[in-house]
């Protein structure tokens, strides 16, 4: 949203008494989004991780082969066995909860029956996690029978052929196999038995290694296909994590976590405050876990080797693996040949960026601060937007005297958190819920160039406010989650967000960078207001958000 500038005969929305500095509809609205440097570089390699996953490891057809057998013996007393076979010897701890702990509540979560120290071990650990109201065993006919379950908690479920169905095993929170995977439909059904918010997760039965080949290839075969098939499947967001700290007393091994939705990506992502208040609101006072925040963190990053072997694929995009955050290929021009003054691009305008020097074509500018950026993630932000529609709410209740001088108060510094991160940064849900990022640096002044002049871009760009369509948000606003498994993305996420953009012409020394903010909307909820407010600060009949705060902070 906009606002019309002091010209205009149109008035702009504000409190009426107010000396507040944001109107209502702007600080709280969510819907504004600019931002400063390059979200290109994330939308180019979205792009381009959805083609190489859709058009290269395709599907072929797979055998069933796992026989499952399973004995149902309940919470095991200690989960980190140490049992002679080859294979099945890991830590339980680490293929349980991070998928318990992803999930907003889990009370309804299937084991598949495997072997019966494994069922019980991983069994022991759902339970452990007192919002479970219903651990299910899943099983195929042949070993139907099973020991007396002693937690009332504990159901068996037959399950043919692998074959998951609502109507025969009803909906759920989260399955977990513990069996080491062989082929990818071994799993392929277990997608209907979740809920929307639902978590798979698989025991890949490996560890991954900087000497290993492809994924898709050679010992990595199976690999590359589950992780392409969990896509097709229809997750939309997976992820693989390496538990190698156990590895001297138990075999290390990779998961895979598959979720259902993109918007658990957020859940996924949980910070180190997050992951402890769930520990602590869901596992029993009287339980022993070594699995922690800190742990939890270091699966939240696939390790290199991950990388290493996704980008060995020669099905992948040059572009997803070569930049990996930063381009090596890419000459920076430092913060230190910029300058800031008054912007070119109108009376309302406020501060610009202007060259020191000469600066040539295919530059990037101001690398070395962006990765200082500020980042606020999905569960601030959320805290943040609420409290402001809380303030903004409240505001005109004139019969809560009493609360009006919190509403006032929380207005206050809220708004300006919110204007900051609407006005200087840009908005997006790539880590699953809304989230924003603001350029530290020089850079947060890169003023918005109107009808496609703009000289710091993507590569490529020729879109400007004025050609495109604000009531068709392109493709890769909405296609965003189609690629659901891209450890080289993920492991550079930071840098995508705020890197990327480069000149794309030769600009003088003197003259004013301009950027190209389309490419700073992050959601397509967002592309029609962004690209009509563009359209109204080019044709100066509306005011920027910042330009718009300063002229009410002047006026107040
Ligand atoms: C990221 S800030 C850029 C720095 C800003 N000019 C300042 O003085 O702090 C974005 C704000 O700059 C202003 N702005 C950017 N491009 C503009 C343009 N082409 N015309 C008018 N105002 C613009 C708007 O107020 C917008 O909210």
């Amino acid at each position: 949203m906009q606002h019309q500038p002091p010209s205009s005969d149109a008035k702009s929305k504000s409190r009426s008494s107010s000396t507040l500095p944001f109107p209502t509809t702007t600080s709280c609205g969510g819907s504004y989004v600019i931002r400063l440097s390059g979200l290109s570089i994330f939308v180019a390699i979205l792009s381009s991780a959805f083609i190489a996953l859709f058009t290269g490891r395709m599907t072929s057809s797979y055998l069933s082969t796992r026989q499952q057998q399973f004995n149902c013996q309940p919470a095991a007393a200690d989960s980190k066995l140490t049992e002679t076979v080859e294979n099945v010897m890991f830590d339980y701890e680490a293929l349980v909860h991070p998928a318990m702990i992803t999930h907003p509540n889990p009370k309804r979560v299937a084991v598949l029956g495997g072997k019966q120290q494994q069922t019980s071990a991983t069994l022991g650990e759902v339970l452990k996690h007192l919002s479970v109201k219903d651990a299910v065993i899943l099983g195929d006919e042949e070993n139907a029978h099973r020991d007396e379950a002693t937690d009332a908690r504990i159901s068996v479920l037959e399950m043919k052929d692998q074959e998951c169905s609502v109507e025969d095993h009803g909906l759920l929170d989260v399955i977990i196999d513990p069996n080491p995977f062989k082929a990818a439909t071994d799993f392929s059904s277990y997608f209907n038995c979740l809920n929307d918010d639902g978590v798979l997760v698989l025991n890949t039965n490996t560890i991954i290694t900087h000497k290993d080949p492809a994924l898709g290839i050679g010992r990595l075969n199976v690999l590359g296909r589950v992780t392409d098939f969990l896509g097709e499947v229809g997750y939309e967001s997976v992820h693989l994590y390496q538990d190698e700290s156990s590895s001297n007393d138990f075999g290390a091994r990779s998961f895979l976590v598959a979720l259902k939705s993109a918007e658990s990506r957020a859940d996924w992502y949980s910070n180190e405050a997050e992951v402890n208040i769930r520990l602590h609101q869901r596992i029993g006072r009287s339980e022993s876990l070594e699995f922690d925040s800190p742990t939890m963190l270091t699966y939240q990053t696939p390790p290199k080797a991950v990388e290493t072997v996704f980008c060995r694929d020669s099905n992948v995009e040059a572009e997803e693996c070569g930049i990996r955050g930063f381009d090596p290929e890419v000459v920076n021009v430092p913060y230190s040949d910029l300058s800031v003054g008054k912007s070119t691009m109108g009376e309302y305008s406020g501060r610009g960026i202007f060259a020191k020097k000469d600066i040539p074509k295919g530059r990037a500018i101001g690398m070395e601060k962006s990765w200082l950026s500020y980042f606020i993630y999905p569960s601030a932000h959320s805290i943040i937007m609420e409290l402001c529609h809380w303030a903004d709410d409240h505001w005109a209740d004139e019969n809560e005297d009493d609360e009006e001088d919190y509403v006032e108060e929380v207005y206050e510094s809220v708004s300006a958190v919110v204007g900051f991160s609407e006005g200087y940064g840009f908005w997006s849900s790539l880590l699953g819920r809304s989230h924003s990022s603001v350029d530290s640096g020089l850079m947060m002044f890169c003023n918005h160039e109107c009808n496609g002049t703009y000289n710091l871009c993507q590569d490529g760009a020729n879109d400007s406010e004025d050609s495109v369509d604000p009531n068709q948000p392109p493709e890769s606003l909405s296609s965003i989650w189609r690629s659901a498994f891209s450890p080289a993305f993920e492991r550079n996420l930071r840098q995508a967000l705020i890197s990327g953009d480069k000149t794309n012409r030769d600009i003088k020394k003197g003259e004013e960078i301009l950027c190209n903010y389309l490419e700073f909307i992050g959601r397509a909820s967002d592309w029609e207001a962004d690209v009509r407010g563009l359209q109204g600060q080019c044709a100066g009949t509306e005011l920027g958000e910042i330009s718009f705060y300063e002229r009410e902070k002047q006026q107040a």
